[in-house]
């Protein structure tokens, strides 16, 4: 059994895939993204598993691969925008240190871009990113060990100011 030096959870366009890689380099650790694993075990790219195998299956297999991640790694874990919404995951989340990385509506719809695979997005691009971030927003401050805001800053900036919120262990990238 391990544990994770941290993990960040945000909505899509936050930067947790970018800021996780960063932080890890920064670290000398390694990332775990659930969204990768995912693909990797299911052989196919998380918007293919919405279309062709549906939501509820995508959510099953993120539960399993967020269990197993926390219990068994021990760098720097970014998870799914939608991890959150499983009971089970928050409370294996509710035990870890957690970052919070925080964007303003513009800023996500920016970098989220609108021809993105990102199948929760699909419709009305800037409407469902706008109702996601709010009905999200509480899941995500109550899980919050740490928030650090990404809005206006370089991904080396969040890197910085995650750092210096890491516990002991955390900035010695990990070591005991
Ligand atoms: N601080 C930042 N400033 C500017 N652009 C950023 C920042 N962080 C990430 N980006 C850019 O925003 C886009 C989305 O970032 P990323 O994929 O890391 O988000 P994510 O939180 O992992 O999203 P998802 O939940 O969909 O996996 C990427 O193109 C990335 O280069
Ligand atoms: O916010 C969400 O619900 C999602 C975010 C992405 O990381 C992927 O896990 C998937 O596109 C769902
Ligand atoms: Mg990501």
């Amino acid at each position: 059994m391990s544990t994770p030096i941290t993990v960040l959870i945000g909505p899509p366009g936050a930067g947790k895939s970018t800021v996780g890689e960063a932080l890890a380099r920064r670290l000398g650790a390694e990332l775990r993204d659930t969204d990768t694993e995912i693909e990797a075990r299911a052989g196919k790219a998380v918007a293919d598993i919405f279309v062709e195998d549906g939501e509820e299956a995508f959510r099953a297999l993120e539960r399993r691969v967020v269990a197993e991640t926390l219990a068994e790694w021990d760098g720097v874990v970014a998870v799914g925008g939608g991890a959150v919404l499983d009971a089970d995951s928050r409370r294996g989340l509710a035990e870890q240190h957690v970052v919070y990385l925080q964007v303003e509506f513009e800023d996500a719809a920016k970098r989220v871009g609108l021809n993105q695979a990102r199948p929760l997005l699909a419709g009305n691009p800037r409407a469902r990113l706008k109702r996601l971030l709010e009905e999200r927003l509480p899941v995500y401050e109550g899980l919050a060990t740490a928030t650090v805001s990404t809005s206006g800053r370089h991904p080396e900036e969040v890197v910085d100011a995650i750092v210096e919120l890491l516990p002991e262990r955390g900035r010695n990238g990990g070591a005991r």
